[in-house]
């Protein structure tokens, strides 16, 4: 009996202290190299990209699943990264060797996550006891694919992607917008709808026709319009994931192919003040390139996509760049006008009528000058008070109509002879020497982006048909803006003491 407890005591100590060190935890992995000896493994590699740089799917699923296992905090080293709630916190496989056990029907199926040294590229690698092979490695597949989809379901399906370099990466996109939020002409609203569920219909008539299927969107107007919140209305719509590429951040034309082929089935392409782009002397892509792009010649492989581009102004822009089948649908967005601003005022406000109606009818039958952003602005901060955000309108556009007479030309004077005025007392920072903004008078001829009637230039010569610089011309509208902004606070500011003397007004 001593002899039994002289051999039981020892033992129990030393699991006790092999439980609350780490060497259980290295007796197990001695086991399981052993193990290892003793069978003969089946590999297979999955890498993260094929040999044309598109990403491979299957790596996606397998990464999803992984990340979705339980068994990954039991792994010895794992990612930790926030969630979309506050408290979440989610386990992330590593991109370097980690290895992660997984069991699938009685069978143990390993993964190690590589990275290799000379491309940088990822790879996952499993590992299947060869006897298991045949009778687990399809259905294992197969789980792993239900499991992905059931992952996606539950978590936001659409997701917002921007480029960082020749690599997308990627958020959850929450954007709220809808067709219903954003304010625009009922018919052309409904023609946009019709235009997308045709287009979703219409895989095998594109066969047929030997036409990849895609259809390409222009948004145009000034800023403030709506055209970003109507991309993200589309994308809610579709339920498709948005690729916004900032081609400034595209540095050669291969890049730009690379990122494209990257790209998956079901997704909404955007390029924003692309006629910036084009203008930009000093961009980094071909005009070729950015055609082939529009045309989806890069998207060799891909189905089922909607571009968008947008542009403030698509006057000076060359007429090859919009043609049909570049461009499939050209979408206006006009400043607002009395119909936009009600629909504005009932979504902001929750007026559908109001005594001061009529006299903000009349002020917008002189034209509009606000954008639907700078009208919601005003709402949003004087929800409180819907009377007080009507007489702002009002006065806003009563100031800014003083400030923008009928004529283009008497327009671009206005603008600049306040530029002067302003230049006067201190040069505006963008007027700095390197740039050679001259005025209208002294070069005698209106900058092209305003003038209609001069003939639109080739491809090749974008960028000289901008000479006056698209950038300028924004430069002076933001200049503009900021002027219409000093006088709309300064009347409001007015406005404000009026009402504080006089409070009877805002009822
Ligand atoms: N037509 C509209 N309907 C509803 N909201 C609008 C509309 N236009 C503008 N807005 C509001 O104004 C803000 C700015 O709009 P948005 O960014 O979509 O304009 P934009 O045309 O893309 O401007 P920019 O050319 O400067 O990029 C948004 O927050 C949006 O809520
Ligand atoms: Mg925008």
């Amino acid at each position: 009996m001593f002899l039994y407890l002289l051999a039981i005591i020892p033992l129990f100590f030393l699991l006790k202290f092999a439980s609350k060190t780490s060497l259980l935890h290295i007796l197990k992995k001695w086991l399981r190299l052993l193990k290892d000896k003793c069978y003969v493994y089946q590999y297979y590699k999955v890498p993260q990209f094929n040999h044309n740089m598109q990403e491979n799917q299957l790596y996606r699923q397998i990464s999803t699943y992984l990340n979705s296992l339980p068994c990954l905090e039991d792994s010895n080293f794992t990612n930790l990264f926030s969630g979309n709630k506050s408290n979440e916190i989610n386990l992330v496989v590593d991109d370097t060797n980690q290895y992660i056990v997984d069991n699938f029907l009685g069978a143990r199926a390993c993964w190690i996550n590589e990275k290799d040294d000379k491309t940088g590229l990822n790879s996952f690698v499993l590992k299947i006891r060869n006897k298991d092979k045949r009778r687990i490695l399809r259905p294992y597949l197969q789980h792993i694919h239900t499991k992905f989809d059931e992952i996606e379901q539950r978590r936001n399906k659409v997701r917002l992607f921007i480029n960082i370099n020749r690599r997308w990466i990627s958020v959850p996109f929450t954007h709220p917008a809808t067709f219903d939020t954003v304010v625009m002409e009922q018919d052309l609203k409904n023609k946009v709808k019709a235009d997308l569920d045709t287009f979703l219909k219409s895989k095998q008539h594109y066969t047929r026709i030997g036409r990849i299927w895609k259809r390409n969107y222009l948004l145009y107007g000034p800023s403030g319009t709506g055209k970003s919140t109507f991309i993200a209305a589309m994308a809610n719509f579709l339920s498709y994931d948005v690729y916004e590429i900032n081609l400034s951040k595209v540095s050669n034309n291969s890049d730009l192919k690379s990122l494209l082929l990257q790209t998956r089935n079901k997704s909404l392409i955007v390029i924003e003040d692309l006629d910036i782009y084009l203008c930009d002397k000093s961009a980094a892509l071909s005009s070729s390139a950015i055609l082939n792009f529009m045309d989806g010649i890069f998207s060799c492989c891909g189905d089922e996509r909607v571009m968008i581009f947008t542009m403030n102004n698509k006057d000076q822009i060359d007429q090859t760049v919009l043609r049909p089948g570049r461009i499939d649908f050209h979408i206006h967005f006009p400043l607002c006008d009395f119909d936009a601003f009600k629909s504005l005022a009932t979504s902001h406000l929750g007026l559908k009528d109001h005594k001061l109606f009529p006299q903000v009818e009349e002020v917008f039958q002189t034209g509009s000058v606000l954008s639907p952003a700078e009208i919601s602005e005003i709402m949003i901060s004087n929800r409180s008070s819907p009377s007080r955000a009507l007489k702002l309108v009002i006065s806003a556009h009563q100031s800014n109509s003083k400030l923008v007479p009928s004529r283009t030309s008497d327009k671009i004077r206005t603008i600049q002879s306040n530029i002067e005025a302003n230049m006067a007392t201190k040069p505006p920072l963008w007027l700095s020497k390197s740039r050679s903004v001259r005025p209208v008078e002294e070069s005698g001829v209106l900058p092209q982006v305003l003038s209609k009637s001069q003939s639109v230039r080739p491809v090749n010569e974008l960028g000289d048909s901008c000479t006056f610089g698209k950038e300028s011309v924004n430069e002076l509208r933001k200049f503009y803006g900021l002027i219409r902004i000093r006088s709309t606070r300064k009347k409001s500011l007015d406005l404000d003491t009026t009402e504080k003397e006089n409070p009877r007004h805002s009822s």
